[in-house]
């Protein structure tokens, strides 16, 4: 494992404009490679507004479609591993078209290494006016993600997918070393859980914890939180983001990881003649 890994989220403003999110999104990598970066993660529907309604205009086949070369060829041309948020993706199966939330995952030679499609799906609605039903339009994921890489085991999952515990020391048992959560909480949950959360998942399983989300647009019917937040496996965080667009970098010390996880052997500690979890 290298020791030092050099890493940047790009939290860009979404709106109803596929080409001008993936242009924005293209001068905000180049930002972030100018810095060294070696990792790039971009937040949930990087190029599509956050609303049912938009989901099926935008979605792309993968592989093929528009994001999906957009995004190969910027981890290409870069030289570099590419977390590529969330995007809507259409899956025609005996004429049956399904959509789902999918994150795609990109090494340095533009290759696709794997895809997260979001498992748990944010049917909810709050009295403080935040109501979503993903499933009208999205169908559930089916698959824990976890990707070996030169640079660190990475587990992806998605927004929602972070309020499941469970998930994330799957994720973890399977070898993640690093927790990427693609994620647009909103105005109301975000200020009350996103930190915490982020914060509970990397103390819980002595892991690296990045959340990506896409800054708020106030023109939007959904007010994403922002506030994309880097966190070590000491649940101490290392950099968070604003509510606007911003391009955070932040180089992390991977011996930490192995140095707590030493000193606080909880993962060992675990009395699995009492309980255990599995993947079915
Ligand atoms: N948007 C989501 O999937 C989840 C979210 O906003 C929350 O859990 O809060």
């Amino acid at each position: 494992m290298n020791k030092k890994l050099k890493l940047a989220v790009c939290q860009n403003k979404v709106i109803a404009d596929k080409d001008k999110n993936l242009l924005k999104m293209k001068k905000m990598i180049a930002k972030a490679v100018k810095q060294g970066v070696e990792l790039i993660i971009l937040p949930e529907m990087f190029n599509c507004p956050y609303d049912n309604h938009y989901f099926p205009i935008y979605s792309e086949e993968i592989p093929g479609g528009k994001t999906y070369e957009f995004l190969s060829k910027q981890a290409k041309e870069h030289n570099i591993y590419l977390i590529g948020g969330s995007i809507p993706e259409t899956v025609v199966e005996d004429k049956d078209e399904k959509l789902y939330n999918t994150s795609l995952i990109f090494g340095p030679d533009g290759k696709l290494l794997d895809k997260h499609r979001k498992i748990h799906l944010f049917d909810v609605d709050l009295s403080d006016g935040v109501t979503f039903l993903e499933s009208n339009t999205l169908s559930y994921g089916e698959k824990v993600t976890v990707v070996e890489t030169e640079l660190i085991n990475i587990g992806v999952a998605i927004c929602y997918d972070l309020r499941f515990p469970e998930l994330m020391r799957l994720m973890v048992d399977k070898g993640a070393e690093m927790i990427i959560i693609p994620g647009a909480f909103n105005t109301v949950t975000g200020p009350a859980h996103w930190e915490t959360l982020l914060k509970a998942r990397a103390v819980d399983n002595q892991v690296f914890v990045v959340g990506a989300s896409p800054a708020r647009n106030l023109e939007a019917d959904y007010h994403a939180y922002g506030h994309s937040m880097i966190i070590d496996p000491w649940a101490e965080k290392l950099h968070e983001a604003g509510s606007k667009e911003d391009v955070i970098i932040q180089e992390i010390d991977l011996t930490k990881l192995e140095k707590i996880r030493e000193e606080l052997p909880l993962l060992k500690h675990r009395r699995s003649d009492l309980y255990k979890l599995e993947e079915i």
